[in-house]
């Protein structure tokens, strides 16, 4: 099967062209476990199928995990998909695409930088307790969840006091506690941030799904600068986050009324890597 491999901020993605249906939605999460899987076959954080439109979007990208879990949308690879949709012929610089999660804008900025309209901040609740199993000691005592989209993709953001806090090793157990924290019954992606004064963000991400830190996650993104904003830590315009893979930027635009936020941009790299033929 043809495929193509592209990369957002070292978030990675198998690309396939299912506008024919020649795979049928039951075999799909079986082929994205089987092709994402690292060091025995293509490797990737996630797999997108481009489809045919249901509604009056340009295509559909339906977004499965490493591990063959669903996912509502990814912020990376939307903006991955645009640079396929582009340079494929499927829409042109400004595009419409459809997700789980509902429609999402993209745009070409140049060759290698593409940026999307995230879906909107759907359910937002700041100082969550994530129980966790009985005894567990994870030392984390409160972190704010987020939805983005409807059904929304599912984000725990998680303030660290210092940078060098976020090392892998370290966060994993407290990663993997909210994660599966019975507070999240579809789970969630944890995003862990330090805000320095100099206006940037740096941040990492478990990824439901995947299982482990990935290097960038644009949802996730999208998320902590949501949470940054409600609490008055950013205000409008662009920030910059910065990860493992890179940095992402992220657009806040609210309404001047309400000071609620109107769109999340998320802008950043979306290369192709490799187009290939995968053996299934
Ligand atoms: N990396 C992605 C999110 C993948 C979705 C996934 N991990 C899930 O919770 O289903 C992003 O850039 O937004």
């Amino acid at each position: 099967m043809d495929f193509t491999k592209m990369q957002g901020a070292g978030n990675d993605f198998i690309l396939i062209d299912n506008r024919d249906g020649r795979f049928p939605e039951t075999l799909c999460p079986r082929i994205a476990k089987q092709l994402c899987r690292r060091r025995f076959s293509v490797g990737a954080d996630g797999m997108m199928f481009v489809e045919r439109p249901r509604e009056n979007g340009d295509y559909r990208m339906v977004f499965y995990n490493s591990d063959g879990s669903p996912g509502e949308m990814c912020g990376n690879g939307a903006r991955c998909v645009a640079r396929y949709g582009y340079e494929h012929g499927l829409a042109g610089e400004t595009q419409n695409i459809e997700t789980t999660a509902g429609l999402v804008r993209g745009r070409r900025i140049d060759e290698e930088r593409y940026r999307i309209r995230l879906n909107d901040v759907s359910v937002m609740k700041l100082g969550v307790k994530p129980e966790t199993e009985a005894g567990a000691e994870d030392g984390v005592i409160f972190c704010d969840y987020v939805e983005l989209g409807n059904p929304g993709i599912p984000h725990a953001v998680v303030e660290v006091p210092g940078r060098e806090m976020l090392a892998p090793e370290s966060l994993r157990k407290t990663a993997e506690a909210i994660r599966h924290s019975p507070a999240f019954p579809r789970g969630a992606n944890v995003n862990f941030y330090f805000a320095g004064d100099d206006g940037t963000v740096e941040e990492l991400t478990f990824e439901r799904g995947v299982e482990d830190f990935t290097y960038a996650c644009g949802t996730g993104t999208g998320s902590v600068a949501a949470v940054l904003t409600k609490r008055g830590r950013i205000g409008e315009g662009t920030v910059r986050f910065h990860m493992p893979g890179g940095f992402l930027d992220i657009e806040v635009c609210k309404d001047r009324q309400t000071d609620k936020i109107t769109d999340l941009y998320l802008t950043g790299s979306a290369v192709i890597v490799a187009e290939g033929t995968a053996i299934f």
